[in-house]
């Protein structure tokens, strides 16, 4: 088993940081002449598939966007999955899923658990029940090579009340689901954690009260950043928003990207990844 850290931290060091988000929103699909159904949730899905093989770091299905279809919409999604699987493309299922320990081991046994038909490399979560409620996919991210991106601060501006809120400990909330999500262990022979955080590209760490200062021996803590193009974030700027957390950076663009149709999407994938790449090179952040 290669662990979802060991793979993010392959593509990485091969200069990939683009996440094309999977997102069938029913303007897209009329713009690349699809119905607004499962069928062509699937088609759109399979052909980025197709397009980020290679080319970029990984793949991010939206959840919502295939619900929307009910069972019909998880078969397909369930395809597209095993497409990805099949060219070795990351997932990070972005289903922020988060409840009672129980209920949410019960997630992680269907996004994480090899074999299962919506078998993921990673999967969006929220702490908001508390961090140690996450606990029941921790056997997945050890024994399985699974990874989790907690969501720390969102690229929504609704957001903020939230998560720049102080604690009793004086900490924002954000911050405390950065400093758990580095807390977690990592095996010794990664040079990527397998749990990271979400932080939206659209807001500067300081105004979240986020420090991220690794711990010397650390694995990089990877975070994973929507907000890119279409919510107004450019990446030209992302190795000044992320700073020293660029090495392991995954920057996401969906709508930006599916904009335009199937034909040409492959160019606009090798496009964007390109200049993420170049944004993140230390001349030029
Ligand atoms: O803070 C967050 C967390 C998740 N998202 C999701 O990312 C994509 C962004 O899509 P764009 O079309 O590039 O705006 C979408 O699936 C969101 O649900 C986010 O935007 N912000």
């Amino acid at each position: 088993m290669t662990s979802f850290s060991n793979r993010l931290g392959a593509a990485l060091a091969a200069k990939r940081h683009l996440c094309v988000g999977i997102d069938p929103h029913a303007p897209l699909l009329a713009d690349w002449g699809l119905t607004d159904d499962a069928a062509g949730a699937e088609r759109m899905g399979r052909d980025v598939i197709a397009a980020a093989a290679g080319v970029a770091a990984c793949v991010k299905p939206q959840i919502a966007f295939f619900e929307r279809f009910g069972s019909a919409g998880y078969v397909a999604l369930e395809r597209v999955l095993a497409d990805a699987r099949a060219a070795g493309v990351l997932v990070i299922a972005d289903v922020k899923r988060g409840d009672i320990g129980s209920s949410f081991a019960a997630y992680a046994d269907a996004w994480l658990t090899p074999g299962s038909p919506l078998e993921a490399d990673a999967m969006t979560v929220t702490a908001y029940q508390g961090f140690g409620s996450l606990s029941g996919a921790f056997g997945h991210v050890r024994d399985h090579g699974k990874g989790l991106f907690v969501l720390a601060a969102t690229s929504n501006p609704e957001a903020r009340e939230v998560q720049q809120s102080r604690r009793a400990d004086g900490r924002t909330v954000a911050q405390a689901m950065v400093d758990d999500a580095l807390a977690f262990d990592a095996p010794l022979d990664t040079h990527v954690n397998s749990v990271g955080v979400v932080l939206g590209a659209t807001l500067t760490l300081a105004d979240f009260g986020i420090d991220v200062t690794l711990p010397p021996a650390k694995p990089a803590l990877p975070v994973l950043a929507p907000g890119f193009g279409h919510q107004g974030a450019r990446i030209e700027d992302a190795g000044r928003t992320f700073g020293g957390l660029g090495w392991a950076l995954l920057a996401n663009e969906s709508r930006s990207v599916l904009s335009g149709g199937a034909r040409g999407l492959a160019d606009r994938v090798r496009e964007r990844s390109d200049s993420i790449a170049r944004a993140l090179t230390p001349e030029s952040a």
